[in-house]
């Protein structure tokens, strides 16, 4: 068993900026109280579901290229066998995907710009040199230790290699089995590593003659959206040129804060995609700290459904650290990974130390006050309990099979965060027992995930009690609000067929996970895959408990803007 501890964990939470879309929109879901039906075996009905407070929808987002090849029903397929979550351990097979580029037509601001994606499938002429032109344009290196130290040397901190300007970081997402929101209040959580990653690319630009002209771009591919800010003009604002050093990761102060405000009100983001100012302060913040205002250009692009409790904001704030500290000099791969053959390599343990740590600083504003379990499991891979900052590895001994449904109801974990901790200081005492009690449950799961069950009767016999963990985890999230009318669709379609599920990630729509027994039958699996389906729900499968970070140093080349 391995611990990792993450250092310099900061409890007090941020107000976040004018920005913060929270306050602007409100929760427009269907808020009719539903009540679950009792099982066939006489339970008591639970009571009914209050829609959690104040929660900003964002709107769904086209399905990730990716997750269409994991939906259990294709649009177009035969009722095959669907495909299921499956815990293991090993790192998952399966090549990573990139998607196409998109079109772009740009909307002028004098200080910056945004382009709004139109087409996934359609092409676009690229901005970046060939690679063969890049190094041309960018011969003698802009420093001496560059000229000196041979092809790969450039570790140095505040140095950013001159000739392999390209890098790029994947991240993956999570589910968490026990223990959301109570982590948050100091309880025990469990999460695993899921197979669907985020990426981002990182091309640094040459310190240009011209300095007016150098600009910083961010191409999102996921909304389809590109912004670039002058350099000059991020100089400017935030009154700051050079990072003020990778190696320790700070937060970001109000002042900070207030300004990258500033920064984005120059953009008019669309109404509709206003959601993403959070993601977006998050990149100019970690940009900045650790590269400073130096003109490069950032593709981020994802596998992962966006707010819908997979950990798409983590995924984002630790692979875009991971390829700003590889650029930076301060991170290093240490090895490749079997069977994937695109370069993605492995991080030594302090340097993920030091990704966690500046991505936690990235979560804190995308989310006001995490607890750090998403940041940290997407780092660290594998599956983890996690409490109060300290991490410990979980060897799961038997696959366990989860099937994830996507609710599509799009939510806010910013504003459901804060809505626990408002009934939290309403209720304490109430709400310090639930806390306990997930606490409890999150250590049992984590005990029994080891437990090691070698035949039928074990196997069932360990799954009837993670069962019984995660329907009780269910309760109490309903008593801390959280839960929502779509989720409890889910959980009485899955009680008819006396399976058991829960919300995973901040709850008030997104995904709900639902054990799936050894012994179940596919013809029943495939029913039940089926009545989710008919409520307009989307049922897919992820491996779990696979790697987290992997970098890519140079050795990765791009074609229009994607690593490829
Ligand atoms: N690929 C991406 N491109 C741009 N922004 C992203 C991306 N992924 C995440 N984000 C940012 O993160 C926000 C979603 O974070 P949020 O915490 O609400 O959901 P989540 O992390 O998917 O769910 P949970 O925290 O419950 O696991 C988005 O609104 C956006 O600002
Ligand atoms: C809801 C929460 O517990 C998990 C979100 O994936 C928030 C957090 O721990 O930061």
């Amino acid at each position: 068993m391995h611990v990792f501890t993450r250092s310099g964990v900061e409890r007090t939470s941020q107000k976040f900026h004018s920005t913060d879309t929270s306050t602007v929109k409100k929760n427009k879901q269907n808020k009719t109280a539903t009540p679950i039906p009792s099982r066939s075996h006489n339970r008591r009905p639970l009571p009914p579901i209050r829609p959690p407070s104040p929660a900003l929808p964002p709107p769904q987002p086209p399905l990730p290229p990716i997750l269409r090849s994991r939906l259990a029903s294709p649009p177009s397929a035969s009722a095959s066998l669907p495909p299921l979550a499956v815990f293991r351990l090993s790192p998952p097979s399966r090549p990573p995907h990139f998607p196409t580029s998109t079109a772009a037509a740009p909307i002028h601001h004098p200080a910056a710009s945004i382009h709004h994606s139109c087409a996934r499938s359609a092409g676009r002429a690229s901005t970046f040199p060939s690679k063969a032109t890049r190094l041309l344009h960018w011969w003698p290196p802009p420093n001496p230790v560059a000229a000196t130290s041979g092809s790969r040397p450039c570790r140095q901190e505040g140095f950013v290699r001159s000739l392999m300007e390209v890098c790029a970081a994947r991240a993956p997402g999570k589910i968490i089995l026990a223990g959301e929101h109570a982590v948050v209040h100091g309880s025990a959580a469990v999460a695993a590593a899921i197979d669907l990653y985020t990426r981002c690319s990182l091309c640094l630009m040459p310190l240009a003659d011209d300095k007016a002209a150098a600009t910083l771009e961010l191409d999102l591919k996921d909304p389809g959206l590109t912004f670039s800010w002058p350099c000059g003009r991020l100089r400017e604002v935030l009154l700051t040129d050079e990072a003020a050093g990778a190696r320790e990761a700070r937060p970001c102060s109000p002042d900070r804060l207030a300004s990258i405000a500033r920064l984005l009100e120059e953009h008019e983001i669309p109404e509709a995609k206003i959601w993403l100012s959070a993601g977006l302060s998050a990149f100019l913040f970690l940009y900045t700290s650790i590269l400073g205002c130096r003109p490069g250009k950032v593709t981020v692009s994802s596998d992962l459904p966006m707010g819908s409790g997979l950990g798409s904001s983590a995924a984002f704030c630790v692979s875009m650290s991971g390829v700003l500290l590889t650029a930076a000099g301060v991170v290093t791969a240490v090895g490749g990974i079997s069977g994937e053959g695109m370069g993605w390599e492995l991080v030594g343990k302090d340097d993920l130390e030091l990704v966690n740590r500046w991505a936690f600083q990235g979560e804190k504003i995308i989310h006001g006050k995490p607890s750090g379990i998403d940041n940290a499991v997407s780092t660290f891979g594998s599956m983890i309990k996690f409490k109060k900052g300290e991490l410990t590895n979980l060897k799961s001994s038997n696959p366990v099979k989860m099937l994830i449904t996507d609710t599509r109801v799009g939510r806010n974990t910013k504003a459901l965060v804060a809505g626990v901790s408002e009934r939290a200081s309403r209720h304490s005492d109430a709400m310090a027992s639930v806390f306990n009690a997930v606490n409890s449950i999150s250590e049992e799961v984590s005990s029994i995930v080891e437990l090691a069950a070698n035949d039928e009767i074990a196997i069932t016999s360990k799954e009837e009690k993670l069962a019984e963990l995660m329907e009780m985890n269910q309760g109490l999230l309903q008593c801390m609000g959280v839960s929502h009318s779509s989720i409890e669709t889910v959980l009485r379609t899955t009680l008819k067929f006396n399976l058991v599920s829960k919300l995973t990630g901040a709850g008030g729509g997104g995904c709900v996970l639902t054990l799936i027994p050894t012994m179940l039958s596919n013809l029943v699996l495939e029913k039940v895959i089926a009545e989710l389906e008919s409520h307009s729900f989307r049922c897919f499968k992820v491996e779990v408990g696979g790697q987290g970070l992997q970098v890519c140093q140079g050795g990765c080349s791009y074609f229009n803007g994607d690593v490829v």
